[in-house]
């Protein structure tokens, strides 16, 4: 088992990537005396609930599937969950699922009674690697990608690449974009690795998904130290493709396209946008397509059928803007992403309408 400490703030805890049963005794100690609920879903239960009870006994609460979990009536029905169980702030939650469950679950501990601590026992390749870190919770709203949402951080994650074995294709390389991402961002060394190692992970190699969700959580986990709540641009990085790519989801209608299809597309146009500006080299950009398109994400608007006119007035409303400018995440080549002080809209906008 592998174990890294993320020292968030004032919050310390461990990130461990091994086998669930290996870390048997951590859950045990951080849920000793506590009632344990676990907030999963019906898919992820049936599948390996067993292994979470033979573990710790813990009551499963039951969300939906995916991204329709996360909205305002699911979140209610989580709360009068808890409420009907009259948890008090000695209980602990626990998300066992994807990254929809841990946003909503992490949100939900975050406001019952001003908090409960989680534990994120993430399911699929993109929790594992990117949401179970970091303490970004949020549901969706007024159409909104992760509009109403608050920090709170985990007790204790575990990752378990196992537990991927059940887990579709499609699922897969959505939650591979995100593992990318880490390449592009800062890890040149990274992004070359998955070229190289990106198909026989895909395709089951345990050893080299283990290796990719470790090596992304620990890019995370330095990111969020240096910047806990997104306030200094740091951890802006981590929205690298995600202006186009929240603009993409909500375009499509919220669940339509997979978060990490819409920032593997996000991530693309990100470079096409960066190359036309004269920011880095047209190679980098073709590069990049070329391996997400060698892995079957898809890699363009048009693949999406979203009307592209939607798009900028979505990312009008993106997170890191500031005094109205679009402060999207660009590139000056593989490893080397930085928050931009904003982009013109007329530039976008032509952009936008080019683009593949
Ligand atoms: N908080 C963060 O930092 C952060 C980071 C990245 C993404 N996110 C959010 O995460 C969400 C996407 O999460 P996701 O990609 O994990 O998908 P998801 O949680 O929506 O789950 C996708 C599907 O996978 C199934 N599934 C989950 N685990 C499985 C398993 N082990 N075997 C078989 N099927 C399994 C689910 O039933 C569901 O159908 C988006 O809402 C995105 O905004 C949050
Ligand atoms: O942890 C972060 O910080 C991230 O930005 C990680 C992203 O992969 C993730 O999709 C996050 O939920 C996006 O957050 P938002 O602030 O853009 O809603
Ligand atoms: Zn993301």
């Amino acid at each position: 088992m592998k174990n890294l400490t993320v020292e968030a703030g004032d919050q310390r805890y461990d990130v461990l990537v091994g086998r669930l049963e290996d870390c048997r005794s951590r859950l045990v100690a951080l849920a000793a005396g506590r009632p344990l609920v676990a907030v999963t879903e019906p898919k992820v239960w049936s599948l390996h609930g067993p292994r979470l009870q033979a573990m710790l006994p813990c009551d499963p609460v039951m969300v939906p599937e995916g991204e329709e979990a996360k909205d305002w009536p699911h979140l209610m029905e989580l709360i009068s969950a808890f409420t009907e169980r009259n948890l008090d702030r000695s209980a602990a939650i626990a998300a066992f699922g994807g990254g929809s469950v841990g946003d909503l679950a992490g949100l939900a501990a975050g406001l019952f009674k001003r908090g409960l601590p989680i534990v994120q026992l993430p399911t699929t390749l993109l929790a594992q690697a990117d949401s179970a870190v970091g303490g970004k919770t949020a549901i969706d709203a007024l159409g909104q990608k992760n509009l109403v949402g608050m920090f709170h951080q985990p007790r204790l994650v575990i990752a378990d690449v196992s537990l991927l074995d059940s887990l579709d294709k499609r699922q897969l390389r959505g939650g591979y974009a995100e593992v990318v991402k880490y390449g592009l961002i800062r890890h040149e060394t990274l992004f070359e690795w998955l070229e190289g190692h990106g198909p026989a992970l895909l395709d089951g190699h345990r050893e080299y998904r283990e290796e990719a969700v470790w090596q992304s959580v620990a890019a995370k986990a330095r990111t969020v130290e240096a910047d806990v709540t997104d306030r200094n641009g740091a951890r802006a990085l981590l929205n690298f493709g995600h202006t186009f790519g929240h603009a993409l989801e909500s375009a499509a209608g919220l669940g339509t396209l997979l978060h990490g299809e819409a920032v593997g597309i996000g991530m693309v146009l990100a470079f096409d946008l960066s190359a036309a500006l004269g920011l880095c080299a047209h190679d980098d950009a073709t590069r990049v397509r070329a391996h997400l398109q060698s892995v079957g994400l898809p890699v363009t608007i048009a693949e999406t059928g979203v009307d592209r006119a939607a798009l900028l007035p979505l990312m009008r409303a993106d997170k890191k803007n500031e005094g109205g400018a679009v402060r999207l995440v660009l590139s000056r080549g593989i490893g080397h992403a930085f928050l931009s002080e904003g982009v013109a809209e007329d530039v976008l906008a032509e952009f936008l309408a080019t683009a593949a």
